[in-house]
């Protein structure tokens, strides 16, 4: 078993990751994407998935019950850059799913389908959009990398200097002008998101519990949008009295908020793939 890094949480998480352990058959493995699977780095259009993921998730995949990303970024970018439809062939091979939830929820694709299925871009977006480089100018942060994803857009100041100070800057006035627009802001690594309200992780979780029909879930995540998936997990736990582990990937800096809900903190993508080759000889030794 791959080690806790939580302090004071590690006789907790151990149990439940013994737990989850034993009901892995029947279990739901959730993941993030960008720094739970892929490295975060300084261009988001150069991500990619950490070599080893694919065995890690295939392997993983013959001992459970279905697999799935949960993610910010548009689902067919995380299918490309993952790599998704070679796994999603191996684990179709085994009679196993893995389910892809894009845009926080928005979008939706699958192994079965290898389509996108998602709602138009929100009204208001084409129009903030057009009046953001305007608000970057006037913050002076004219120099921060616009990413255009179809149902939402993200700034990034990460190439810039002081990136976290910037994004104090941008919050008010962005989120000012988000609800201008009738949209609300996502708040990441380094990234001020904007996209529609009423959509979140934890909505994406709950339609996998409906349709997988878990008796055990597993989830790893490393960001401020990972939070309402880790409260959906707890509460389906708590009214299934299924076992359940929540896993922070500490991305070696400071820990953020959703290491105060993990059960059990593991460094970076390198760890959350130590975790899940854990839980694979786990499940296979019964
Ligand atoms: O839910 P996730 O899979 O974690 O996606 C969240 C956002 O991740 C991406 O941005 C982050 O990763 C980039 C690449 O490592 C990094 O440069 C950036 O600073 C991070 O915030 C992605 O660009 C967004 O679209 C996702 O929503």
């Amino acid at each position: 078993m791959p080690e806790l890094q939580r302090d004071g949480s590690t006789d907790v998480g151990e149990q439940k990751y013994a737990a989850v352990a034993a009901a892995a058959a029947d279990a739901l493995v959730g993941l993030d994407f960008d720094g739970t699977l892929s490295p975060i780095v300084v261009d988001p259009s150069a991500a990619r998935i950490h070599p080893d993921a694919a065995d890690v998730l295939i392997a993983l995949g013959a001992r459970v019950k279905a697999l799935a990303i949960v993610t910010g970024r548009p689902a067919g970018q995380v299918v490309e850059l993952g790599g998704l439809d070679a796994i999603a062939d191996a684990l179709a091979e085994m009679g196993k799913e893995l389910y892809v939830f894009g845009q926080y929820g928005n979008e939706r694709w699958s192994g079965s389908d290898r389509v996108v299925v998602g709602p138009p871009p929100p009204e208001g977006l084409a129009a903030f959009e057009e009046a953001l480089p305007a608000l970057l100018e006037s913050q002076g942060v004219q120099e921060a990398y616009i990413e255009e994803k179809g149902l939402a857009v993200g700034v990034h100041t990460r190439r810039l200097p002081d990136p976290d100070g910037l994004v104090e800057r941008l919050l008010p006035e962005m989120t000012a002008l988000a609800a201008e627009h009738g949209l609300m802001i996502e708040p990441g690594k380094q990234v001020i998101e904007v996209r529609a309200p009423g959509m979140h992780k934890g909505h994406a979780i709950d339609t996998l519990v409906d349709e997988v029909s878990p008796r055990a879930i597993v989830f790893g995540g490393d960001d401020l949008g990972d939070i309402e998936a880790f409260e959906a997990i707890r509460k389906w736990g708590e009214r299934a009295s299924a076992p359940t582990l929540l896993v922070y990937a500490h991305p070696g800096l400071d820990r953020g908020p959703l290491a105060e809900l993990a059960d059990v903190e593991v460094d970076g993508v390198e760890g959350v793939l130590g975790l899940l080759r854990g839980l694979t000889a786990a499940a296979a030794e019964g």
